[in-house]
């Protein structure tokens, strides 16, 4: 039985839905590639609300696809077995001991997070890893990093037969390599591969704060490879935000519609970007 108070709350909500059919008609069909970071799903209410937005874009008929993080999580199991870890230019020196953590970490524990979070919400997650079904296989990045994989082939078949079946994948940023070695692959680097084997309508790209800040701290809300290209020579864009905008400009190159950077930790920030005329974050789309 429905109640029949029309406070203010109810009204707005309703005119929230009504102005959201441009909205809804422009992402039917669409793919939205979501790169859910290991700082963006922090904690179980983040998680739930990620899960609802994510059934409700499958249940308004886009094809979501998830790939995501873990940093936080193995940096937690590195420190528990005494390992120790370095980052380089946003991405983890990952030597054959320390592989086998991220492995266990990032396709065990964080991606059944996740893939259980989605179907209690009433979808159909379905967890993978790039090395299922030949989805990614990568080559060195460089040998200074050791076991950490640039893909070179992405192999989207997979992904399409989900989407048939209803089905929402998350993805295990992990590659097979040519020599038949695992690589660990930047979440952000993985999402962006996959956005634009896919030719992702959007990719979108949930970290903890709320865009790309300039050197004053301002969010910039629209910006040009030109700029991002600038503020990472001057050192503005740094650590983490670099795999961010490098898998940006690729992503936009392979492709992809267009890419924002946005705080995944912000309530139904995904719904927020999509459905409304406010949008979030910092986008970056083609010249
Ligand atoms: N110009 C910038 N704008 C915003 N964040 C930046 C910038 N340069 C560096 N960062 C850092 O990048 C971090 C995001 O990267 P990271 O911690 O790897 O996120 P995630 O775990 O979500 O992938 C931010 O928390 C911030 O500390
Ligand atoms: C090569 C590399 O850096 N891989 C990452 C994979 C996980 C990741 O990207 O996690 P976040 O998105 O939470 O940072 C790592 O080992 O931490």
């Amino acid at each position: 039985m429905k109640k029949r108070d029309m406070n203010r709350d109810w009204i707005a909500t309703a005119r929230t839905l009504s102005e959201a059919l441009p909205y809804l008609q422009r992402y039917d069909g669409a793919i939205v590639v979501i790169k859910f970071g290991g700082h963006a799903m922090g904690s179980d209410e983040a998680m739930e609300t990620f899960a609802r937005d994510v059934v409700l874009l499958r249940q308004v008929g886009v094809n979501p696809v998830i790939v995501h993080g873990g940093g936080p999580m193995i940096n937690q199991m590195l420190d528990k077995l005494d390992i120790k870890s370095d980052f380089v230019g946003g991405k983890r020196v990952t030597d054959a001991a320390t592989m086998e953590v991220v492995e266990m970490v990032l396709s065990g524990r964080v991606n059944k997070r996740i893939v259980q979070a989605i179907n209690a919400q009433g979808g159909r997650a379905v967890g993978l890893s790039g090395k299922d079904a030949n989805l990614i296989t990568c080559d060195p990045a460089d040998p200074t990093l050791g076991l950490v994989g640039n893909p070179s082939q992405v192999d989207p078949a997979i992904l399409h037969t989900l989407f048939r079946d209803d089905a929402i994948p998350v993805i295990a940023p992990l590659g097979a390599g040519r020599d038949g070695e695992t690589y660990n692959i930047n979440g952000d680097t993985a999402a962006g591969a996959i956005a634009a084997a896919l030719k992702a309508d959007r990719l979108l790209l949930l970290t903890d704060v709320d865009g790309v800040r300039d050197a004053s701290g301002e969010v910039v809300t629209e910006l040009t490879s030109d700029q991002i290209r600038e503020m990472t020579k001057e050192g503005t864009i740094a650590g983490g935000m670099i795999p961010k905008t490098e898998t940006a400009l690729a992503a936009i190159e392979g492709g992809v519609r267009a890419v924002v950077i946005l705080d995944g930790r912000a309530p139904n920030a995904v719904l927020l970007e999509l459905y409304t005329e406010h949008g979030a974050g910092s986008l970056i789309r083609p010249k």
